[in-house]
């Protein structure tokens, strides 16, 4: 599980305190993948941080009971000046998984043919997002924390490979979902949440936090 207790997080913009969440408390519990329906700019970003640890909050404290996943997309782990090899490798290593096979699932995963050989600062934004995906799934985590769906590439090929494991690899695993769009959160959500006035407002179903998302909007 991944829990808030009494959570506050803003940050100062040099004109305004923005304010993310206000003495927050809720819980993601195992087996209820939660979809949390937020309009940009609002603080989905910083909430998926702070349940991975990317991030501290104010006050308050996040706990976390499972092996809970980096945001997809996220490259903080990622050595630019390295290649996608040397970096599978490494990474498997920090999680204390075989070099071998981190490395060649990543390399099935992408079809980066030779750039897989190549330093990631010489990648496109699709090709990184290619890369950390892959990376995500090749590691085994208990909680998914995931932006706005999948990632946008527009190879075919890797949306077939990456999303039919990944929706092998959903139907153990717990997701967590941000999006500003009802329709992302359709396929995972087994509950859902409305980020507002700083408070995570939770829902048994996603009917429900539609009906005062739209309310709002
Ligand atoms: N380090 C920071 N310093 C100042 N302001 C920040 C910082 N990080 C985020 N913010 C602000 O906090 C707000 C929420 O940011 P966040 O990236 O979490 O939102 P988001 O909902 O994920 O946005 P988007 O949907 O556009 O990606 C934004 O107004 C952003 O500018």
């Amino acid at each position: 599980m991944i829990e808030f207790d009494n959570v506050s997080k803003s940050f100062w913009t040099g004109q305004q305190r923005k304010v993310i969440l206000d003495r927050a408390s809720f819980r993601v519990e195992m087996g209820r993948s939660l979809g949390i329906l937020a309009p940009n700019g609002t603080g989905k970003t910083t909430i998926m941080n702070m349940m991975a640890g990317l991030e501290k909050p104010d006050e308050g404290e996040v706990r976390r009971g499972a092996r809970v996943s980096f945001p997809l997309g996220f490259m903080g782990g990622v050595v630019m000046k390295n290649t996608a090899t040397e970096n599978s490798r490494y990474i498997a290593r920090l999680y204390g998984l075989d070099p071998d096979y981190v490395e060649a699932f990543c390399r099935y995963i992408c079809g980066l043919e030779e750039y897989f050989d190549m330093p990631i600062a010489t990648y496109s934004q699709g090709m990184r997002a290619r890369f950390s995906f892959a990376l995500l799934l090749a590691l085994e985590f208990d909680i998914y924390l995931i932006d706005e769906g999948m990632p946008s590439t527009t190879d075919a090929e890797f949306n077939r490979k990456a999303g039919s494991i990944l929706r092998d690899r959903l139907k153990e695993a717990t997701v967590v979902i941000v999006s500003h769009q009802p329709k992302t959160l359709e396929a995972f959500a087994r509950q859902a949440a409305v980020l507002r006035d700083g408070r995570l407002h939770m829902f048994d179903s996603l009917d429900e936090a539609r009906r005062l998302y739209e309310y709002d909007a």
